[in-house]
């Protein structure tokens, strides 16, 4: 199997996205969970992305993780990594980010990293070094209240030399937009002055296959799904690939009964919940119970076994920030987050043993939880539901195929959980 482009992501829904985009880019792609065993039957593809949870993890751990991917995926022939991180740039000053960038990069020779989290489809732009959500800087956008990750900073530059041992430059939206050679040139002005990472100004998609191109030429690069665009399109120009991926045979029927798993307490999530309370079953769990004993989990499997055989039903730990804050001000933000992780991934695997085969998460947390509770060890890529989320079909599962929708928090329209299950069947 030649694989051209290889991803190690740092969560799963973030791995699904750019796994849609590069499939939607032409690459037959396949999104693994972790490193894959060697009994797993992977089909032909051009692009393989890992999936990992080392997005909130203590640095050390992420860059351990990652390094193991990345020898695995070089063992395999492949020419370029995308560290795949969050359109939003999720991490803290302590990681991980760039240690994992540089860990990548140390491991492949060492030389210049383009890094950028632009995916203008979503709404994040990159300008003089500074991430838009939309029309909003990242540090006044929701992602002030993130619950594991607050965002305060939008000026990239900053916040990655913050994480990192290498120096941190800029590639300005003048030279990206002035094609690959002014890109190129800038980068390497910046590496004769001992800068070897670079955020890359990114406002449109042309900008984003300038920075695919050059960054094809390093071993590395760190991104989200703009970048994994910009690369996917540099190989199909370039020949190495036919560009002829499809997907509807992955959603073919699977049957079963439906049900939504919500953890993300993003505005996007919080709205598409309300708007799905008017034509499902919602169960709002109580964060608080959920944390402190099995007594929450069990009346939810109970609440959603009475009702999911007359159609989908929703359970939700999602809560508004103030409500998110008080709870980690009593518990602590990791505790907390993993406790409500643990008590989701629980409950959704229950309710495939009671015969669920379509499932929509909602959360790249929550999802990596249950994904790995029902130990789906790999992911077809079908058609997408929204900008950023395709349907998934799982591959070598005990449970037998099922279908699945991971959405990243911000992503999806009002109506995103119906739009999801009527893609399902
Ligand atoms: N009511 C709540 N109070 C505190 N924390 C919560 C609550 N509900 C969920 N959480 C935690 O908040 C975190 C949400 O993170 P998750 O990654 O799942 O969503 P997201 O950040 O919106 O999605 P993405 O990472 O895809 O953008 C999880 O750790 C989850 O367990
Ligand atoms: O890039 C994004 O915004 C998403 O793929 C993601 O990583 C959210 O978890």
């Amino acid at each position: 199997m030649a694989i051209s482009l290889g991803s190690i992501a740092d969560d799963y829904t973030g791995a699904s996205d750019l796994a849609n985009t590069l499939t939607k880019n032409g690459l037959r792609t396949v999104q693994t969970v972790g490193i894959p065993d060697t009994s797993l039957a992977l089909p032909d593809v051009d692009a393989i992305v890992i999936s990992l949870k080392i997005r909130s993890v203590p640095a050390s751990e992420a860059v351990t993780a990652a390094t193991e991917a990345e020898r695995w995926l070089r063992h395999r022939g492949v020419g370029h990594v995308l560290y795949k991180i969050c359109s939003t740039f999720d991490s803290t000053d302590a990681g991980n980010i760039g240690p994992v960038t540089e860990a990548l990069s140390d491991a492949a020779g060492g030389g210049s990293v383009l890094v950028t989290p632009a995916f203008p489809e979503t709404g994040r732009t990159v300008y003089f070094g500074h991430l838009f959500v939309g029309h909003l800087p990242l540090n006044e956008s929701p992602l002030k209240d993130h619950p594991l990750n607050p965002m305060h900073d939008a000026n990239l530059v900053r916040v990655l030399a913050r994480q990192s041992r290498r120096a941190v430059g800029l590639i300005d939206l003048a030279a990206v937009a002035a094609g690959p050679a002014a890109a190129k040139a800038k980068l390497n002005a910046l590496r004769m002055t001992g800068v070897t990472m670079a955020i890359a100004d990114a406002i449109f998609e042309r900008d984003l296959e300038t920075l695919g191109e050059i960054a094809l030429e390093a071993p590395v690069s760190t991104g989200a799904s703009g970048l994994g665009l910009g690369l996917a399109r540099a190989l199909v120009r370039s020949g190495r690939i036919a560009g002829s991926a499809t997907t509807e045979d992955v959603i073919r029927p699977v049957g079963g009964l439906s049900a939504i798993i919500a953890g993300s307490c993003s505005k996007a999530t919080l709205h598409q919940l309300d708007v799905a309370e008017r034509s499902m079953p919602v169960l709002r769990l109580d964060p608080e119970r959920l944390i402190s004993g099995p007594d929450e989990i069990a009346a939810a499997i109970s609440w959603a076994g009475d009702r999911i055989s007359a159609g989908p039903v929703i359970v939700a730990a999602s809560a508004a920030p103030e409500t998110v804050s008080r709870l980690q001000s009593q518990y602590g933000r990791e505790a907390s987050g993993h406790a409500i992780e643990t008590a989701t991934s629980i409950i959704a695997a229950e309710l495939v043993e009671r015969g669920v085969r379509r499932l929509v998460v909602a959360g790249g947390e929550t999802s990596g939880a249950a994904v790995d509770k029902l130990a789906i060890p790999a992911f077809l890529i079908g058609p997408e539901i929204a900008p950023g989320v395709p349907v998934l079909r799982s591959v070598g599962n005990r449970q037998g195929d099922m279908l699945l929708a991971l959405k990243s928090g911000n992503f999806g329209g009002d109506d995103f959980f119906a739009a999801a299950l009527a893609m399902m069947h």
